[in-house]
């Protein structure tokens, strides 16, 4: 069994009494310590199927397996425990706490986590050593998702999930988070899932899923993703 499996899951949503399809008979399987790139155009599913993964939302039908647990079993408290301790998210939008330092924000989300990493070293790991006690505000948006992306790998969780990351930043800024992303996946050997509208980046990944009308109609293995720093757009 693959340590992510999404098992033909079904997602309806009703808005105004019109049922919309997000996810229709979705399956794929990720390894363990994977760097996998979602691909798909836009209302595609991918937002929606990530959100499942990471206990945000919930199926309507099928299995969702995450380390041999079936996540689409769990109640909404054991939910609440899965999102928490299990689950890191990296967003479009950093969604920093405005009013916290760096170190403050991935405090924040540490103290929450038995298993955690100690924030300032998580924090010296994605390079921000001088910026620790820099509020939101006074940081670029590159080393804003920096903060976002320590505040995530600092609970020490199962699952990175992230959504297109690298959305608001410039081509080269955003090109040293997804090294940064590739290297956290490499050097923790945490699993990590990317969203991103950029085909161009499939190379970067171990494995590419590709979703289109709420299915995933490909998906692919590179024995050898290239380094980020060789991919250009
Ligand atoms: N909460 C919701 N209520 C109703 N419809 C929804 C909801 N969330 C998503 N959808 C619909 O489900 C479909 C899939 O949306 P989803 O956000 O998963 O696509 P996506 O591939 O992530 O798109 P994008 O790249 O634009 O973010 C779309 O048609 C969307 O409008």
């Amino acid at each position: 069994m693959a340590y992510i499996e999404f098992n033909h899951v079904m997602k309806e949503y009703a808005a105004d009494g019109v049922k919309i399809r997000a996810l229709n008979d979705a399956s794929f399987s990720v390894n363990k310590g994977e760097l996998a790139v979602i691909l798909g155009a836009s209302g595609a599913g991918k937002t929606t199927a990530l959100n499942i993964l990471g206990g945000m939302d919930t199926t309507s039908s099928g299995d969702v397996i995450v380390d041999g647990e079936n996540v689409a079993a769990y109640t909404k408290k054991q939910l609440v425990g899965y999102r928490r301790t299990d689950i890191g998210f990296v967003f479009q939008f950093y969604n920093l706490m405005p009013n916290l330092t760096a170190l403050e924000n991935v405090e924040l989300a540490s103290q929450i986590c038995p298993n955690s990493l100690d924030a300032s070293e998580t924090l010296d790991k994605v390079g921000l050593t001088d910026r620790k006690n820099n509020f939101p505000a006074q940081l670029s948006g590159g080393e804003q998702q920096r903060v976002s992306i320590a505040r995530a790998i600092a609970k020490n969780p199962k699952l990175l999930l992230c959504d297109e990351p690298t959305g608001a930043l410039d081509y080269n800024t955003g090109k040293q988070i997804l090294q940064l992303l590739q290297d956290t996946c490499r050097k923790e050997k945490i699993t990590v899932l990317l969203i991103t509208h950029n085909s161009s980046l499939a190379p970067m990944a171990d494995r590419v899923i590709h979703f289109k009308n709420g299915t995933v109609v490909n998906t692919l293995q590179n024995e050898y993703p290239t380094p980020i720093e060789q991919i250009e757009w």
